[in-house]
């Protein structure tokens, strides 16, 4: 069965829902219908399970057995076709089937017929996992997850995720969402997940990789015409795939003064945290903006001079003398530091009677989801980089619905301040208020550490104050900054690193 088309495709920019993948599915057995092909998803079964083999053999080219795990459903079809192409090729199967096989969809009995043919010997699994070998391939769960996994299933898990065998995930390691990124009960732990037609959003957020280890994708030479009839639910974003970013900066926007381009002030620093402030300086500076202004309390004045002289550093004790600094600032980036004190509200206020672009961070989105401050900002370019516990007050919700489902929260912030948001955390979301999504697969554990919002923050706000839009500036200045992280990290390591330690790779990627 050599078909023409490559086990492994490049990772697409396109990420999908699983009933959007669900619908790609349909689309592409009509189609190979339509070529005369068979009705009921079997074919592209076979390519899903040959590809999948095909990755098998490259990661694994000594094996000489395979333990493999069906389902219930068309994952496990995909399970049964691998287990006859590895017993054609040779290697020993072990197979373990979960769920009756009796409800089996056309294309799946197809595939459990080609098994039996083949010499594979299915057994129901009964809780032991006898295998010696180094591959087990998972085929219990796939797109079709809708619940949390319990029983026979957890513990079929809890054996893969206890044996020294590497695991294959066939389309998505089961338990997990291929919607949020959430482990829905447990899930399995995957070294490498071949993911069939279209990439889910789930496996590049949240959970996501953390249990999928390699992902490897492969498009089943699915028509790339039938993805047009459908609008990818995410785009996937990192440094190295997005166009240069100096191609894109210093676009003559209508508005500028006099020519003068890239003026940011930074508004923050309570007591006690002028290194906020300071940062956010510096990640501005060294991310191109022209002119830095920072408004603080008087305390960290010459500090913040001291390591940042090219900096000019107001002292505010009041809203009041914050007011007169504001009009002249392209960009304004407040939150830093800023604090919920009554001072600090003062400045907040100040800051949102502006119309100013406006970059809002930290106490300042706490502010904003306190009572009274509700506003939205449909009139004013604004970024707002709340991490999962901010975004949780924004929304009136806690810290596990907004995780447990990244996409929509994101999304909904979006609407409901209409503003760019930034949910940050792992594969950090960029949302538009027209419902546009972006996935930053950048970044490392090693960002989870005071300060790093403060840099984003400033880098934010360099990119607006350089002509990009929100959303631009958003999706560059996320993989900017967590490329930096990266850089960064590979030097000496996640743990330990510190966010001042990204200025450097700031300034590299920038040009
Ligand atoms: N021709 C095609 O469509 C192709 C699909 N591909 C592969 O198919 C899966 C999707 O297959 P599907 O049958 O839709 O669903 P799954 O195999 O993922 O799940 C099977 C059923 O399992 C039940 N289920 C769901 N969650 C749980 C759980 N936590 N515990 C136990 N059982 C669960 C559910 O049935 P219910 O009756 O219980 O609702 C599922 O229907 C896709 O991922 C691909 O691997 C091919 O790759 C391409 C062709
Ligand atoms: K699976």
């Amino acid at each position: 069965m050599n078909r023409p088309y490559s086990a492994k495709d490049h990772l697409p920019g396109e990420l999908y829902s699983a009933a959007q993948v669900r619908e790609l599915d349909t689309l592409a057995i009509t189609q190979i219908q339509d070529d005369g092909g068979d009705t009921c998803g079997f074919e592209l079964m076979c390519r899903a399970a040959e590809a999948a083999f095909a990755c098998l053999l490259e990661r694994w080219p000594e094996e000489g057995s395979v333990c493999v795990f069906a389902g219930p459903g068309n994952n496990g079809g995909d399970a049964y076709v691998l287990a006859a192409l590895a017993c054609h090729h040779g290697l020993d199967v072990v197979f373990y089937t979960l769920g009756d096989h009796s409800g089996l969809s056309a294309a799946a009995s197809r595939a459990r017929e080609m098994a039996l043919e083949a010499g594979v010997e299915p057994q129901v699994f009964r809780g032991e996992l006898v295998y010696e070998g180094q591959v087990i391939v998972d085929g219990l769960l796939g797109t079709g997850l809708n619940k949390a996994v319990q029983g026979d299933y957890a513990s079929a898990i809890a054996a893969m995720n206890a044996h020294f065998a590497d695991v294959l995930a066939l389309d998505l390691p089961s338990g997990l969402s291929a919607d949020t990124g959430c482990i829905l009960g447990c899930a399995v732990q995957a070294s490498l997940t071949v993911t069939f037609i279209g990439v889910k959003q789930g496996l590049l957020t949240a959970d996501g990789p953390d249990i999928c280890g390699e992902v490897a994708f492969a498009s089943l030479s699915v028509d790339p015409l039938l993805f047009h009839q459908l609008s990818a639910s995410c785009e996937r974003i990192s440094w190295d795939r997005l166009e240069r970013l100096n191609q894109r900066l210093n676009p003559r926007r209508g508005n500028s003064h006099k020519g003068e381009f890239g003026h940011v002030m930074v508004v923050g620093g309570d007591h006690g945290m002028g290194g906020a402030v300071a940062m956010a300086v510096e990640a501005a500076g060294r991310c191109g903006a022209g002119l830095i202004r920072c408004a603080t309390r008087t305390e960290h004045v010459a500090p913040i001079l001291v390591r940042r002289p090219e900096a000019m550093v107001r002292a505010v004790e009041s809203g009041l003398e914050l007011q007169p600094l504001l009009a002249h600032s392209h960009v304004i980036a407040c939150g830093p530091g800023l604090g919920q004190s009554s001072w600090s509200e003062l400045l907040l206020q100040q800051v949102l009677n502006a119309s100013t672009p406006l970059v809002l961070d930290a106490d300042g989105l706490n502010l904003l989801a306190s009572p009274g401050w509700r506003r939205d900002f449909s009139e004013r370019p604004v970024i707002m980089t709340p991490h999962p516990g901010e975004a949780a007050r924004l929304l009136g919700c806690d810290i596990a619905s907004v995780q447990a489902d990244r996409f929509n929260s994101a999304r909904q912030l979006a609407a409901q301040y209409q503003a760019v948001v930034v949910l940050k955390g792992q594969g950090s979301l960029i949302a538009a208020p027209d419902g546009r999504l972006a996935l930053c697969t950048d970044g490392n554990p090693g960002m989870a550490c005071g300060g790093m919002g403060d840099v984003l923050t400033g880098v934010l706000a360099a990119l607006l104050a350089q002509g990009l839009s929100p959303w631009q500036a958003a999706r560059y200045g996320v993989c900017v900054h967590s490329g930096a992280a990266d850089l960064a990290a590979r030097e000496q390591g996640q743990r330990g690193l510190l966010a001042t330690d990204l200025m450097p790779y700031l300034w590299e990627l920038m040009n």
